[in-house]
This record gives structure tokens, sequence and C-alpha cells, in this order.
């Protein structure tokens, strides 16, 4: 288990104004309270979970939300240096902050480079103004050009653009006019999500009218293929990347590693060094959690979850998946899965060879029919 790499996550919860479509646990800047004193609680909530890392060092972290840009670079700084005090980081560790693309926030961006950070994920979702304003975002295409510009110069590893596709009323063309804009920019990761409806959000309750199926089919395999014949790669349903610049963040939740996670509402996922696999759940409510009501729940994933627990991960990733990597993270046997996975091969799902297993055009297709092999 001490090779399961061990990631961080860092949930900062506040926004200026909340997009309709959003799920993602955000709440209204003005009942923020003063932000140096959310970062103490953060560093005590994190003292709380040093006791199930078992002397990791950290192999990535993720400061998301929300909109983690409100915090100065003084703040970030504060927060990175003290929680190096008390867990290291592996050298080289990947350390992404996500930013929304206004000015005041992209103004903090060279200081989060000195402050440790090596990635920023800008949320643009499009760069065309009608779509924007229908999505309630409160930039302009021109702050994201702007914001994308100013990281592609900045000595950064990586930087994503978060796009959205399947907005409405979006024509295959206004797709691909944000798509072609976000290449010109030369990102090295792109996240391309399909919108959807969430229940708890405003869309939800008001739903707008989306591109019917077969727009979005087109849309999807159209944008696939620019993304493609530009040089990208898609090694997730919506993320893409360069050679070489997959989220080391995403990759270890998907290959079934390790991660702490701290903030309003963070999830985490701990393997003790008895083999158990202990999940965290954090208060989602500011109020709770500044009160020092941290921790809202603790479990151990039942064994007989475990597999598919793991496959429900691995498989969002296109790579092989090897199969002592099974092994090592969820402490089963090749034997407690060989007959499902027999199945997965019959039907096509799967293929393998001695060491890893691949999902096939067919599993990517059917993939819940695959996961449910494994309940
Ligand atoms: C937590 S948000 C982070 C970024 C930042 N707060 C912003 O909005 O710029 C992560 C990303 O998820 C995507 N997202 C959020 N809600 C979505 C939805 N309903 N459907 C598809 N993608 C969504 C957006 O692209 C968004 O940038
Ligand atoms: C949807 S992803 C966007 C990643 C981005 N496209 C990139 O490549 O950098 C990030 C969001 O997922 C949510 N998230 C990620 N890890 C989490 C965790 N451990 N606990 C709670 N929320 C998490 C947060 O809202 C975070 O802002
Ligand atoms: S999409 Fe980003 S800015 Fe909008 S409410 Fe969600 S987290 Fe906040």
């Amino acid at each position: 288990m001490t090779h399961i790499p061990l990631s961080l996550y860092i949930h900062m919860p506040w926004c200026v104004q909340k997009c309709p479509y959003c799920d993602f646990n955000s709440h209204n800047i003005k009942q923020a309270p003063a932000y140096d004193e959310y970062i103490n609680h953060l560093l005590a909530d994190l003292r709380h979970d040093l006791a199930l890392t078992n002397n990791r060092a950290v192999h990535s972290i993720f400061i998301g939300g929300g909109t983690p840009s409100l915090f100065s670079a003084e703040l970030i700084n504060q927060l990175l240096t003290q929680i190096q005090t008390y867990i290291p980081f592996e050298a080289g560790a990947e350390i992404t902050i996500e930013a929304n693309p206004n000015s005041a926030d992209a103004n903090h961006f060279k200081g989060y480079i000195d402050a440790g950070i090596n990635r920023i994920s800008i949320g643009v979702q499009s760069f065309q103004h009608d779509k924007l304003v229908k999505l309630g975002r409160i930039h302009d295409p021109d702050d994201a050009i702007n914001a994308a510009q100013l990281a592609s110069k900045l000595n950064l590893r990586s930087f994503n653009l978060d796009l959205m596709h399947g907005l409405p009323d979006q024509s295959l063309t206004d797709a691909l006019s944000d798509l072609k804009q976000a290449i010109l920019l030369s990102p090295p990761h792109l996240s391309w999500y399909q919108l959807t409806i969430e229940p708890n959000t405003l869309f939800g309750s008001k739903p707008p009218k989306l591109p019917d199926e077969e727009l979005l089919w087109d849309i999807y395999q159209q944008g696939d293929k620019l993304l493609t014949d530009s040089g990208y790669v898609q090694y997730e349903t919506s993320a893409y990347a360069k050679p070489g610049f997959m989220c080391q963040h995403n990759l270890n939740y998907w290959r079934f590693g390790d991660y702490i996670g701290i903030g309003c509402g963070a999830h985490g996922k701990l393997t003790q060094a008895d083999g158990k696999i202990i999940r965290t759940v954090k208060t989602k409510h500011p109020k709770g959690y500044l009160a020092g009501r941290y921790l809202e729940k603790s479990y151990q994933v039942p064994d007989d979850e475990l597999s598919f627990e793991f496959f429900m991960n691995q498989f969002r990733l296109f790579e092989a998946a090897p199969k002592m990597r099974f092994v090592e993270r969820t402490g089963l046997t090749l034997n407690n899965i060989e007959q499902p996975i027999n199945q997965a091969i019959k039907k096509g799902y799967l293929s393998e060879d001695k060491d890893n297993w691949q999902l096939t055009t067919q599993g990517k297709l059917f993939l819940n029919s695959l996961l449910e092999l494994f309940l």
C-alpha cells in the first residue's frame, strides 16, 4: 500500500455569482468569512487527516471550487507553505489552482506561481458572448482570451481550459468555433464537457432548450476529430491533452489512487496499512465547517464493492489497465474477478494480454453494462 500515490484536494467554496447550471459546492461570496480564517480551518482539517496518510508524501495538489482564484497569492502561499510543514511534497508534484477568467482573478496568476502553483485551470466555458450570457457567466470572451494568453506566457508547467458544449442554442459551427479559438491559445490540456442539466440548479428547475441528440452527436464527433487533428489525445471522455500533459491529479483519482480531501464538502480516499480503504466526506456548508465541524462522515469501503469502485474509476480512462494495479489498490486477488472479467471479454467489452486489460470500443459504448458485471 505504501506505493499508492497520495494526492491532496483543497476546496474553496465561494463564487461571485452562482451559475445556473452548476451543482458544485459553491456559495455566494457575500456570505464568505475573512479568507485567512478559512485557511486556518483548512490547516486544522488537514491535521486531523494526517493520521490516515501513513506518512506518505503528496504526489499532486488540486485547489478547486467554487472559485479558488478569489484567494490572493499571499494566502495561497501561506496555505501551501504551512501544508508543507505537515506533509512533504514529492519532487515535481503537480499543483493546480482553478481560476475564473476575469481580470481581477488573472492578476493573481503571477503570485500563484511564486507560491508554488505550476498548473492553472481556467473556466472559459465558451468564447461566444451570447452563450456566456445564457450560462450566467460574469466574464466576456476577451477576458478568457487574456487570461489564457497570460497563462501561456508565465512559467507554468501546464494550463487547462474548461469548455462546455451542447449549450442552449448552440449550432455545430458555434461549438467548433469555440474549439478553434481554444486551439489557437494552445493550452497543453483541454477539458471539454457536455453541458448536463443537474437537478439542484436553476437550469434544473427551468431547463433551457438544448441541441437535440443528433446535433449533440455531430458536435461530439466533429469536435473530437478537430482536437485529435490538432495534436490532442483524448484520455478520458472529457479530457484532452498534448502528449505528456495529462492531469496527474485526475489520473490519480481514476487509477484508484489515494487522496486527502480538505475544505467544505471535500471527499477523500485513504488506504490504511492494514489494507482497509477509508472514505472521508467533509461538512458541505461553510457554516458548519467554520464552526470546526470538519468531518461529516468517514466509512470503510466494503470488500464486495471494491472491484466495482476500482473499475468504475479505471475504465473512465482509455489507457491499458495493469492487472497488478487492481491487486495493489483493492487488496483483492485476480481470482476474485475471474468470472466478470471473462464475461466482459466474451461480450467484447474488454481485451487482455498477460499484464493488462484494455477497454474496447464496445466497452466504451456500453460502459454501464460492463460495470454492472462487477456488482
Ligand atoms: C468547479 S467548476 C470550476 C471552475 C470555476 N469556478 C469556473 O467556473 O470558472 C469546474 C468545471 O466544470 C464544468 N461544469 C460545471 N457544471 C457543469 C455542468 N452542469 N455540465 C457540464 N460541465 C459542467 C465547467 O466547465 C467548470 O469550469
Ligand atoms: C470538474 S474538475 C475540473 C478539472 C479541470 N478540468 C482540470 O483538468 O484541471 C474539478 C472540480 O471537481 C470537484 N472536485 C474534485 N476533486 C474533489 C474532491 N476530492 N472532493 C470534492 N470535490 C472535488 C471540485 O468542484 C473541482 O473544482
Ligand atoms: S461554474 Fe464555477 S463560477 Fe460558476 S458557480 Fe460553479 S464553481 Fe462557481
